[in-house]
């Protein structure tokens, strides 16, 4: 396990307004990391760092074995790199199919021989992916007829189909059944067994879940990180972000 990702003193301002403040935060390959904290503590301006939707003022982003600096690239160089990014809302092409889509989403064979000796058999690796995300039983579905939690599903599939080394994930639970917030954790925990795996959420019973480390940012910073028993306990997360029992009930 080493360091894949390396966010060093960066700060983000808007309007004079520090929406990521002296940041620090390093996430290892592989790992799963669950990033909490109140609305507009900076998470999704760290996806957009990271992706390079928004640029730093100050700080860097080291990036894989080279140390790449991610502030320097383009966003399509970024995604190049290995780093893919689920938004929120499922974007997937609703009037192709399950397997359509997956094929399209395919990382490019990275070695030519590969496609001159051994040619590959995109529809294979499109349904070993639909497995990956528990879509095998509906790879000639339209995806518009998928639940929203399939759809979701079959978006991580189509970043999975790209081999990326880093996936950033926004809210994948939100608006998702008890059951497929379970397969959707099941899916996040066996996807970071080979990659980093960043995801942001709110709903503390699939962080649970995920059984991993916790980093809590409020106001742009890093407030504690560790596992979700350790951060829960630390008397500042609970003021900012879990509340105090008799605040809850007052
Ligand atoms: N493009 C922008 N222009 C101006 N302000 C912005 C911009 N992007 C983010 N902000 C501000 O930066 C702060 C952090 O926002 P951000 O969306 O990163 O928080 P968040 O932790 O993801 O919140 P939430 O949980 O509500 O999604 C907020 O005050 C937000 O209004």
């Amino acid at each position: 396990m080493s360091a894949l990702l390396e966010v060093s003193g960066v700060t983000k301002s808007f309007d004079g307004f520090k929406a990521i403040d002296n940041l620090s935060l390093s996430v290892n390959e592989p790992e799963l990391r669950a990033i909490i904290g109140p609305n507009g503590a900076g998470k999704t301006t760290f996806m957009d760092l990271v992706t390079g939707k928004t640029r730093p003022d100050s700080g860097t982003i080291r990036y894989g074995e080279l140390s790449r600096d991610l502030t320097a690239m383009s966003e399509a160089q970024i995604a190049r790199a290995g780093i893919g990014r689920k938004f929120q809302k499922p974007t997937v092409f609703e009037d192709q199919t399950v397997l359509e889509n997956l094929t399209m989403a395919l990382a490019a064979p990275r070695n030519p021989l590969n496609v001159l000796l051994r040619r590959p058999d995109r529809s294979a690796r499109a349904a070993a992916v639909a497995e990956e995300v528990g879509l095998e039983k509906d790879l000639n579905k339209r995806a518009g007829i998928l639940s929203h939690g399939q759809k979701q599903w079959l978006e991580i599939g189509m970043l999975l189909a790209q081999e990326p080394r880093l996936l950033l994930v926004d809210e994948p639970a939100a608006g998702m059944t008890t059951a497929e917030r379970e397969r959707t954790t099941a899916m996040l925990v066996e996807a970071a067994k080979t990659r980093a795996v960043v995801v942001i959420e709110h709903d503390m019973e699939f962080v649970r879940r995920l059984k991993c480390r916790v980093t809590v940012l409020h106001e742009g910073r890093s407030l504690a990180e560790g596992s979700l028993d350790h951060v829960c306990a630390d008397p500042r997360v609970i003021d900012v972000y879990l509340g105090r029992p008799e605040e809850a009930d007052a």
